[in-house]
């Protein structure tokens, strides 16, 4: 365990915040071999490593991950690292923050039984309770060989899947390429707009994994959320027609309900400024008020839940315009200039919704309906 003390406070950058990696995964997945992968390559970055177990296998975590400095492993022994964040877990990881400016990067690792939403969000808004951290991006270690299993059985695993912004597809040397194929279109299904990595022992280019500022608009291009949502979609269709009549006994692999979590993307033509406000208005109701406004005549009540929103949209003379959400929280920032015959600003744009009961149809209703009423 750090010894967390209370030297004066001597951050490794000044005017730099220090990212954070929410390492997420299902047991056994793959997770401890990933940070002792990361651990061991030229990144340039010292990297702080948290160990959120449950139990007290934090210990033999510490073991595998084998850190030459024990100062960059901090347990939290609470296993449920959600709910006493704001107090004993926040006060840890600030303290850790002034440890002799000794890294400038921190990899939190989450229990295998955890549902990550809750976590990302707080960090995302952790402002308030650390201000030297930026929440860098949420990796899911995935174990291609048990996962169809996992998902059929634990809700968990399909939000860790849902809050995503990287997929490791782990053990790949323990299935063959038909089971690929069906873990490649179960995790599409749930979230299309992860990237998915495919791996032996967690070894990959570090670029998937860190750094990847998944939350800061200015790495999300336009051309690459087009790229990856269109071409996902495409195998997402696809996948849906391979499945369309799931049997048990005549499919080699599990009928998938996946807890009703799935992801949908919506088109959205270049907007007016005025149609732009309007966006901002029904997003607030989906995402502060979970209602789909409009669609009374479709449905009597909604029982959706969004996991992580995430979209380009083009606004007319405005440039293009990220859009990034953790459940209830959301930001519209712009990214880039819009100036008279910017080719971007004409470009269409997308926005996806991660969640539970995400039903296409009345989420484009309700946004068509919505967008023009007003
Ligand atoms: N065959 C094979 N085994 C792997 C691979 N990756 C990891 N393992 C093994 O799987 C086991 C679990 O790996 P860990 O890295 O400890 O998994 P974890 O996600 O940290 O596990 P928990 O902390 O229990 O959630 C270990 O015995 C690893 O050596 C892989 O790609 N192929």
């Amino acid at each position: 365990m750090a010894q967390l003390d209370d030297e004066i406070p001597q951050l490794i950058t000044h005017d730099k915040r220090v990212p954070l990696t929410i390492l997420t995964g299902y047991l056994g997945a793959g997770k401890s071999t990933l940070i002792k992968h990361i651990l061991t390559q030229q990144h340039g970055h010292r990297i702080a490593v948290i160990v959120n177990e449950f139990g007290d296998t934090a210990d033999i975590e510490r073991r595998s991950v084998s850190v030459d400095d024990e100062e960059q492993l901090l347990e939290l022994d609470n296993g449920c690292l959600c709910c006493s964040i704001r107090d004993a877990g926040v006060a840890a990881i600030a303290k850790m923050m002034r440890k002799k400016g000794k890294f400038d990067y921190i990899i939190l690792e989450t229990t295998g039984l955890a549902d990550p939403s809750g976590l990302a969000q707080l960090f995302w808004e952790n402002e308030l309770f650390i201000p030297d951290i930026y929440l860098d991006g949420v990796v899911c270690v995935v174990d291609a060989r048990n996962v169809l299993h996992q998902l059929s059985s634990d809700n968990q695993c399909v939000r860790q899947i849902a809050s995503a912004d990287s997929l490791i597809v782990n053990k790949v040397d323990l299935v063959g390429s038909e089971v690929l194929e069906q873990v490649k279109h179960a995790l599409l299904s749930i979230n299309s707009s992860a990237p998915l990595h495919y791996t032996t022992y967690s070894t990959l280019n570090l670029h998937h994994v860190i750094d990847l500022n998944a939350y800061d608009g200015q790495a999300q291009t336009q051309e690459q959320i087009k790229t990856q949502t269109q071409m996902q979609s495409e195998e997402v269709t696809l996948s849906r027609s391979t499945h369309s009549h799931p049997d048990s006994h005549s499919h080699p692999h599990p009928h998938l309900h996946l807890f009703g979590i799935s992801s949908i993307h919506l088109q959205t033509p270049p907007l007016s400024t005025a149609k732009y406000a309007t966006l901002d208005k029904w997003l607030r109701c989906v995402l502060w008020e979970s209602t789909l406004p409009c669609i009374e005549d479709l449905v009597e009540k909604n029982d959706m839940e969004i996991l992580r929103t995430k979209g380009v949209v083009s606004v007319l003379g405005d440039g293009v315009h990220i859009l990034q959400g953790v459940r209830d929280m959301y930001e519209l920032k712009r990214v880039s200039a819009g100036k008279e015959g910017d080719t971007d600003t004409r470009a269409p744009g997308k926005i996806v919704f991660i969640g539970k009961n995400v039903d296409h149809r009345l989420f484009a209703t309700s946004f068509s309906r919505y967008m023009e009423s007003m």
